[in-house]
């Protein structure tokens, strides 16, 4: 049986900020990705992460992109990717890790990803995004055996990593290979399905509007900050989806198309509006 994710599910997540709380309260978060042509993927899976809400984004990136990540977000800290020295106490901890927007999937690429799969731990959550996916297909690796993982492949990546052609991707085929993988499948497309503890959920948003180079990057950046912030993975995973497409539809109520960072931009009002507190008392 597949369940809808609907608006109940951000008043459940998003949950009134304490009063004694710092930085560290909202989790350490760092996003691998970005080579030199690629740079504005991880500029905008960083974006959606700080705007999210998360305490402390490190961005692990190509040196080219450095300037242009902190003329957009002078929050995040970088980190060269070449310097995996440098990188490895940073990824380890970590309380969430996002690889692959933007990697590319050349050798530096490659070394990082299997790198960051071995220094993975208990206690992590690990999302595996774009060009990670493609990596982790074509070279058979296997997923980390104790950290989180959630997994979120648009179809063409889906079919790479579980081997379920575009056309016969459906939820029981989905759903077998998901079990396989003891992940959390975020299967985006048009209707976004989630894979979770032997359910699937359907998202019941999304606009095509917000079909532009990007959106995925900006969700994987926001399940990021909703994962480093909120206790249940799967329902934070849920609720990053929705709000992702809530967004997108609102914004696509007065505009032609809607870019991915103008998503990461109304996410603090978004998340003001929908949090615990507002709708419970
Ligand atoms: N500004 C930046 O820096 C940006 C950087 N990016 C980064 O680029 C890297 C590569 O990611 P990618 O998704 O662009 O390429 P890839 O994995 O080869 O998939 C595309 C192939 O799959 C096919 N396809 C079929 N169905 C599909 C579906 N539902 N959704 C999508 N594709 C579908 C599709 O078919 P076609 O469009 O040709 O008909 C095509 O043949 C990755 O690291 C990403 O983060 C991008 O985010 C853009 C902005
Ligand atoms: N027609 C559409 N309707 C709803 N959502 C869409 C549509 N087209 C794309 N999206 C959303 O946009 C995102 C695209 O992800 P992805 O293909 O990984 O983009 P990118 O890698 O360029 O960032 C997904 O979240 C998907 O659900
Ligand atoms: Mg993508």
């Amino acid at each position: 049986m597949m369940k809808e994710i609907t608006k109940n599910i951000l008043t459940k997540v998003i949950r009134k900020r304490p009063a004694d709380s710092f930085k560290g309260t909202y989790g350490k978060i760092v996003l691998i990705g970005g080579n030199r042509n690629f740079g504005g993927a991880i500029i905008m899976a960083s974006l959606a992460a700080v705007c999210s809400g998360a305490g402390l984004v490190t961005t692990i990136t190509d040196p080219t992109n450095q300037t242009s990540l902190h003329d957009w977000l002078p929050e995040a800290m970088f980190v060269d990717y070449n310097d995996f020295e440098t990188a490895s106490p940073i990824i380890k901890g970590a309380d969430v890790i996002v690889i692959g927007p933007g990697l590319g999937t050349d050798n530096i690429a490659l070394s990082l990803l299997t790198k960051t799969f071995e220094v993975a731990h208990t206690n992590q959550t690990l999302i595996i995004d774009g060009s990670a996916l493609t990596l982790l297909a074509h070279n058979h690796l296997s997923l980390p055996k104790s950290s989180l993982n959630i997994l979120t492949p648009h179809q063409m990546e889906w079919q790479r990593v579980s081997g379920i052609e575009i056309a016969d991707q459906n939820p029981t085929a989905n759903q077998r290979i998901a079990d396989q993988l003891k992940a959390i499948i975020v299967v985006k497309s048009h209707r976004t399905e989630v894979y979770a503890n032997g359910k699937v959920y359907q998202n019941t948003g999304g606009t095509p509007a917000q079909a532009t180079g990007g959106m995925g990057d900006t969700l994987a950046g926001l399940i990021g900050g909703f994962t480093a912030q909120f206790e249940n993975k799967t329902a934070a995973t849920l609720a990053a989806v929705y709000t992702h497409s809530a967004i997108a539809d609102k914004l696509a109520k007065k505009q032609y198309v809607v870019l991915p960072h103008q998503i990461s931009e109304a996410l603090p009002k978004f998340m003001f509006k929908n949090q615990e507190s507002k709708n419970d008392n």
